[in-house]
């Protein structure tokens, strides 16, 4: 079983009494969460099967059980042997141990804004040596520091003006600085000389490209918002609900923009700010003194994170996070989605909208619409409705599901919170709903670090989990940034077409047999798109070259002949030159994909190639590789969403 390494926290007290199989049946056979959740909780008193160990350490934080100046002087030595991102790293972990307002806190500020610099990250430098000062607790003999380290990034970003303003107090904090006489004008000289040079080269400003989001043909849908007005919801028997075109589509139209519901962090990452409308990625974050494990850009966005996140609720429970069996990831999810849903209608609604929603069979065209007949991605039910695939879930892990319901519950009661003896059954039901759904539906942000890859937080977003996978996906995901997630088309579309995304696999990189194998024990469905029915081949035996049997119409043989020679030039060509992704390539790479569409018979090589090429020049007119003010930052950061 996927998660049988944390099942066994459940399952040994059960097979030491022998129980476990039975346990099973027994659970399997029952009908409604609610029942399942009953007997999963007796179970729990019976065999003492809670597991509530606060957090001791983090998996990425080898130092934390150090004090907060030992994990400073740990990043100190990574600083010093160049490995900036780890020693950012670290000395985010020490203001997580730390105590604000102290010495070690101002040095911890100002020792990141040294790597954050180093991998020219100008603006959070900044920012870190702003809070070091702001605490007053830096030393004054070090202070020209600091100084000089804002002047020289204020300068590399082009704000002359701002870095004269810095080197000007570098000068007046020189002179507490502990150096010999000719130190100190030797010092003085290269300051004077940065003056110089901010005098010579006037005040840029780096332009922030493609701020705005694109429209959606056509404008919104009325009955789902986030979706363009040319979409509709169908329904098969063997796919379920599924998104089409009412029109013919061009690769490059916007169909869907959505934003996020709610969305929880990897707790080893801790570069990305928790508040659900900025999850900004971000180098220069400060911790909740609270809970310590949820991170933010600045105060700002804490606070509204207490709000409108209802963190100021999460944070206490939070502490047992990340010792509890399943998908930390997931359980975050759960336990944020619940206090959230209960700072916005109290627990009494929750508990009759939850109960109600059991009881209730759904149509499943307008399961998730509101009374008003619309899909609206922020309301609670929407999210609730959402498809959820427990008929495909193993007994063990339907059971194992029950037992982390049960144990966050557990979790939240014993962290003060009191809910009344008759909705606590409702309670554990519904976070049993919340697992398996969310299990199925969070979108998963992945960064590539070169060849490293990781899976850094996940997200609801309810009306992308609408669409179904196809190993040929005619629709891809662009992360503006992570609270909005825009959907285009990447090849034509015919009226009446379904729209497919990829959850993960395409065919073009993954044979048949090892789709089948992911199929089957992660995504749990058997995929009936068209290149695993007609089981096509992989893009390396894809032959290169036109010959008749790719032809739809052999009268068009020259022209297409003609058509696929000018591509291959410009293929040559256009790769390398640096500036290839301008407006009129792309025009041409769309006209060239419509025309091999309806002229050749797929997979087709160069059609694969050309629709490679869309995605990526796309991505750069979107402006995705923006992510961050740090215009020069070295790290290549790159968001990739998908189920899998
Ligand atoms: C995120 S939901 C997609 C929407 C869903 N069809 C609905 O009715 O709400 C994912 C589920 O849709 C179905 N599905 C998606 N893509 C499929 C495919 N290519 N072949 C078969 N079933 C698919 C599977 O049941 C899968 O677990």
């Amino acid at each position: 079983m996927e998660y049988s390494k944390d099942f066994e926290v459940y399952s040994k007290p059960l097979l030491k009494a022998k129980v476990l199989k039975q346990v099973l049946v027994k659970h399997a056979a029952m009908k409604t969460a609610e029942d399942k959740f009953k007997y999963t909780q007796s179970l729990f008193m019976k065999y003492k099967m809670v597991r509530d160990v606060k957090y001791i350490k983090r998996a990425f934080q080898c130092c934390i059980s150090l004090k907060d100046t030992k994990i400073r002087i740990c990043g100190n030595e990574q600083f010093r042997e160049k490995k900036y991102e780890l020693a950012i790293n670290t000395y985010t972990v020490c203001l997580m141990k730390g105590t604000p307002g102290t010495l070690n806190y101002a040095l911890t500020f100002a020792n990141r804004s040294a790597a954050l610099f180093e991998l020219s990250m100008y603006s959070s430098c900044m920012t870190d040596v702003q809070r070091a000062i702001d605490t007053k607790m830096y030393p004054s003999e070090l202070l020209y520091k600091l100084y000089m380290r804002a002047g020289n990034a204020n300068r590399l970003m082009g704000h002359s003006n701002l870095a004269k303003m810095n080197y000007e107090e570098c000068l007046k904090h020189l002179v507490y600085a502990a150096m010999s006489k000719r130190q100190k004008t030797a010092f003085k000289t290269d300051v004077l000389n940065f003056i110089d040079m901010c005098n010579n080269m006037g005040n840029l400003n780096y332009l922030r490209i493609n701020d705005q989001l694109p429209e959606l043909l056509g404008g919104p849908n009325e009955q789902i918002p986030a979706f363009s007005k040319f979409l509709e919801l169908r329904c098969t028997t063997n796919m379920g609900r599924g998104v089409y075109t009412t029109r013919d589509l061009n690769p490059g139209d916007t169909v869907a923009i959505d934003s996020v519901y709610i969305c929880r962090p990897s707790l080893d990452s801790l570069n990305l700010c928790c508040y659900s409308r900025c999850l900004e990625v971000n180098w220069a974050v400060i911790p909740c003194p609270n809970c310590r494990l949820l991170v933010y850009c600045n105060e700002e966005c804490m606070q509204k994170s207490y709000v409108e996140d209802a963190h100021n609720l999460e944070c206490p429970t939070l502490i047992y996070a990340p010792t509890l069996p399943g998908k930390t990831m997931i359980n975050l999810l759960v336990i944020n989605w619940f206090f959230k849903a209960i700072s916005q209608m109290g627990l009494d609604k929750y508990c009759s909208i939850v109960h109600d929603f059991s009881k209730t069979k759904l149509d499943l065209l307008t399961r998730g619409f509101n009374g008003n007949g619309q899909y609206i991605s922020d309301e609670f039910l929407t999210n609730y409705s959402l498809y959820n695939d427990e008929n495909n879930i193993s007994s063990e892990v339907s059971f194992f599901f029950s037992c982390i319901a049960t144990n966050i519950l557990h979790c939240i009661i014993k962290r003060g919170m009191t809910i009344p003896k008759h909705q606590i059954v409702t309670v554990g039901a519904s976070f049993l709903h919340m697992v398996k759904l969310l299990s199925s539906n969070a979108i998963k942000f992945r960064t590539s670090w070169g060849r490293w890859e990781e899976v850094f937080a996940r997200g609801l977003y309810p009306s992308i989990c609408l669409f179904n996978h196809s190993c040929d996906a005619n629709v891809t995901s662009y992360v503006l940034d992570k609270k909005t997630v825009v959907l285009k088309t990447l090849q034509p579309i015919s009226k009446g077409s379904q729209l497919c995304i990829s959850y993960g696999l395409n065919f073009q990189n993954n044979n048949k047999q090892w789709r089948d194998l992911h199929f089957k024990n992660v995504l749990k469905f058997k995929c009936l798109c068209q290149p695993c029915i007609e089981n096509w081949p992989t893009i390396r035996y894809t032959p290169n070259r036109l010959s008749t049997h790719y032809l739809l119409n052999p009268n068009m043989a020259y022209i297409v002949s003609l058509e696929c020679k000018k591509f291959l030039e410009f293929q040559n060509t256009v790769a390398k030159e640096t500036n290839f992704h301008e407006e009129e390539h792309l025009t041409y790479l769309i006209n060239f994909a419509k025309f091999l569409f309806i002229n050749v018979k797929r997979p087709f090589k160069l059609y694969e190639d050309c629709i490679d090429m869309l995605f990526v020049a796309q991505k750069t007119m979107l402006g995705v590789h923006k992510e961050s003010p740090d215009v020069k930052s070295i790290i290549n950061y790159f968001v990739r969403l998908d189920y899998l």
